[in-house]
């Protein structure tokens, strides 16, 4: 490939790429290539869970925590496959090699989840489990490599498709890859659940999981294919020897150099890595100052990935006990996390068209580091909306006994009203088939209870931190019956429902979903868990049957009552009663929406910026490594959630959440006050600066350098991204 001169600026001009409104074709290629790269992670990760939960067949724990080791490995590998770009294949060969290695892997996973392969009895299930292990085992593997590993490589190399004077295009590219990201990652979440629900197979039909993960595939060998087919417009920066170990030699002479100087009798230097000057080049030097620099502003982000990443967790858990009817639509808990990358889509060209260029005209000067700086902000606020909805579905949350205590609920079986007293409340009158409408508290142990006239008395057992209803049979004389009833919300939005059969024949219950099995004549069913949504549940005795319809919310618990009287027939719904045991939850997501917005905003401003500042202010030879090192970020704040949110479960979530921001703020304070003190730089200037003084005689040369050097050192020296382009001196 051969480099052109700009004639204008004489500055390099990248590629032989034709420009279409000012941009280089080639992004066009490389944007496509993320948006099918992007769908391609996505959407396998948005089945993985439920592939290793019901096709491998693990429990909860051990799919969440291999699910968690993948996705912290794929943001782990970009060191790998940076260094490997920066130091020896550069940047497109990494970029086509790791990308055929996650196209296998993806492959292998569509593999993977075939049944048949190993169905040799063809019964629809898996003969050798071992089998389909290991091969998902082995593809995502190969996919953490390759998607950690081509994902810093991708984006530096977006940006060298720049020339050095278009600073303002190249902002604009590392907005519309992020778009082309989250663009990607919407389609494909939302695609592959769908893919997954239906039914495939040769000898059986099972869930298509073979499917869910074969588009990704696909849209895996479509990237690489997009990406290949640019080949001939690409500006290819070569890489520049083994860069990396040339870094850790140098760092490792200056540290020891400088220790075997410590004494007072030489004199200081003005950084500690001059103190590899002696043996190393200072073009080198004044690269991994600049590296250094970037990399010790990064270390407070992760906190930033830390709140980010808590949507996928903590929000979604939050939304489990709200309700999501949005008119006839109904929105699921984890549906929820969609509303990010929409966000997105209208965030950024509203901030990149509107927001910042408003700022801009206003005279503030709204460097990469203050936006980023605000972004932070931003999900701090985020996480302080998201304790104001905690407390509001805190009120509306049912109290459950504490440790010493119990609750007792009453359902009358009979067909005549009865009268109950209990010790500490007044005389309830319970009407036919009707259960009380509140749980009564006690202390746990013994309680005298009568009921009816006259009255039969007895001593009941209440069991520690339990729920009971107690089922007064129609003659109360006979043996009284306590049911074990549930003590927290159902789980993920889901309702829980049991069915009291008040007949003397057995009856049985069953809905699509699920099937409560037989039922004896006065005696109750285990709890079945129901989505939210119409559900018509059909009882059977004998050839007669019923079919009863309800209306589900999210997080409810009901008991449904077959009375003795129920005639089965197109009637009987009438008879069948409900006893609301736990209320649906009324807190609507729509409130969820505001947390949503902020910590989006906050994503725009804080990832979009450090995408291109990581870009911007790296060293030639080193942009693929600073990118992981931003990517790096992202898996420490991973890490985080992974270890301290366990640890820091505090007994109020909204006091959790109020916890995350503050600390946000913190870590934001310290942020700005290390921004304040970073000088920009156009590494490019630098290095051409020092590749100048290079060439000129000796007495010149070492006056420039010093010079330079001292330029560079100078914080009041920078060089601004300002909306125009124009080198500003700006600080924090
Ligand atoms: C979680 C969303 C689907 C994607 C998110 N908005 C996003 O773009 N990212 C989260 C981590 C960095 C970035 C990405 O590159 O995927």
């Amino acid at each position: 490939m051969t480099d052109k001169e700009d004639p204008k600026k004489g500055k390099e001009k990248r590629g032989t790429s034709k420009e279409v409104c000012g941009y280089p074709l080639s992004i066009f290629f490389i944007v496509v290539n993320e948006f099918c790269e992007r769908f391609s992670y996505y959407g396998m990760r948005a089945v993985l869970v439920l592939y290793f939960k019901y096709f491998l067949r693990w429990d909860d724990d051990l799919a969440t925590s291999i699910y968690h080791t993948f996705v912290a490995l794929c943001y782990l590998t970009p060191i790998l496959g940076a260094i490997v770009a920066d130091s020896w294949l550069g940047k497109f060969k990494t970029i086509i090699y790791l990308s055929i290695v996650y196209a296998i892997g993806q492959v292998a996973m569509a593999v993977s989840a075939i049944h048949d392969i190993t169905d040799t009895d063809r019964d629809g299930t898996p003969d050798n489990m071992t089998f389909h292990v290991v091969l998902s085992m082995v593809g995502l593997f190969l996919i953490a490599l390759g998607t950690g590993g081509i994902k810093p490589c991708v984006a530096a190399f977006g940006g060298d498709q720049f020339s050095d004077h278009q600073d303002r295009q190249r902002r604009t590219f590392f907005s519309v890859f992020y778009l082309c990201i989250n663009g990607g990652s919407l389609l494909s979440t939302i695609i592959t659940p769908i893919l997954r629900a239906q039914d495939c197979g040769i000898h059986s039909q099972q869930k298509c999981y073979s499917l869910a993960f074969g588009v990704p595939a696909a849209l895996m060998l479509v990237a690489l294919v997009v990406f290949i087919v640019g080949s001939g417009m690409y500006y290819k920066a070569e890489p520049q020897g083994n860069i990396m170990l040339d870094v850790c030699k140098c760092i490792g002479f200056a540290i020891k150099n400088r220790y075997r100087h410590r004494s007072n009798q030489y004199p200081k230097r003005q950084h500690w890595m001059d103190w590899a000057e002696e043996k190393y080049d200072k073009l080198l030097i004044a690269q991994i100052k600049m590296v250094l620099k970037v990399l010790f502003l990064y270390i407070p982000l992760p906190m930033f990935w830390t709140l980010f990443d808590q949507k996928g967790s903590r929000w979604t858990l939050q939304a489990t006990t709200m309700n999501g009817h949005f008119g006839s639509l109904v929105i699921q808990p984890d549906q929820m996390q969609t509303v990010n990358p929409i966000l997105i889509l209208t965030l950024v060209p509203i901030m990149d068209s509107v927001i910042y260029p408003l700022i801009n005209k206003c005279g503030l000067n709204f460097t990469p580091l203050k936006r980023m700086t605000v972004g932070m902000l931003l999900a701090a606020l985020a996480f302080v909306c998201a304790a104001l909805v905690q407390i509001e579905i805190d009120k509306t949350l049912p109290t459950f006994p504490s440790t010493s205590q119990s609750q007792l609920k009453l359902l009358n079986m009979g067909s005549e009203t009865v009268t109950v007293k209990m010790p500490g409340n007044d005389p309830l009158n319970l009407a036919a088939a009707q259960a009380s409408n509140e749980y009564f508290t006690f202390e746990a142990g013994q309680i005298d209870i009568s009921i009816g006239h006259p009255e039969v008395r007895n001593t009941i057992s209440l069991a520690k931190g339990q729920r009971q209803t107690l089922l007064i049979p129609s003659n109360i004389t006979e043996e009284w019956l306590m049911t074990d009833d549930i003590t927290s919300k159902p789980q993920e939005g889901n309702n829980a429902i049991r069915f009291v059969n008040g007949m003397n024949t057995t009856v049985n219950v069953s809905i699509p979903a699920a099937n409560f099995g037989l039922i004896e004549p006065f005696s109750y069913s285990n709890y079945s868990l129901i989505k939210n949504g119409k559900v018509t549940f059909t009882l059977w005795s004998g050839s007669q049957s019923c079919e009863y319809s309800t209306d589900f919310g999210f997080g409810s618990s009901y008991t449904f009552f077959i009375p003795s009287t129920l005639v089965f027939g197109p009637n009987c719904q009438e008879s069948i009663t409900a006893a609301e045991d736990i209320k649906p939850n009324s807190v609507h997501m729509a409130l969820q929406i505001p947390q949503y917005f902020f910590i989006t905003a906050g994503e725009v401003m804080f990832s979009v910026t450090g995408l291109e500042f990581s870009y911007s202010q790296a060293p030639s030879n080193m942009k693929a490594v600073l990118q992981a090192g931003w990517l790096f970020t992202v898996a420490i704040g991973n890490f985080i959630v992974l270890i301290v949110a366990e640890l820091a479960k505090l007994p109020k979530q909204w006091a959790e959440y109020v916890l995350f921001a503050s600390l946000l703020v913190a870590v934001c304070f310290i942020f700005s006050i290390m921004a304040y003190f970073y000088t920009y730089i156009d590494p490019a200037e630098i290095e051409a600066q020092f590749k100048k003084n290079v060439n000129e005689d000796d007495e010149d040369n070492k006056h420039k350098l010093q010079k330079t050097e001292v330029e560079m050192n100078k914080r009041d020296s920078i060089k601004c991204h300002d909306e125009d382009d124009k080198d500003k001196q700006t600080k924090m």
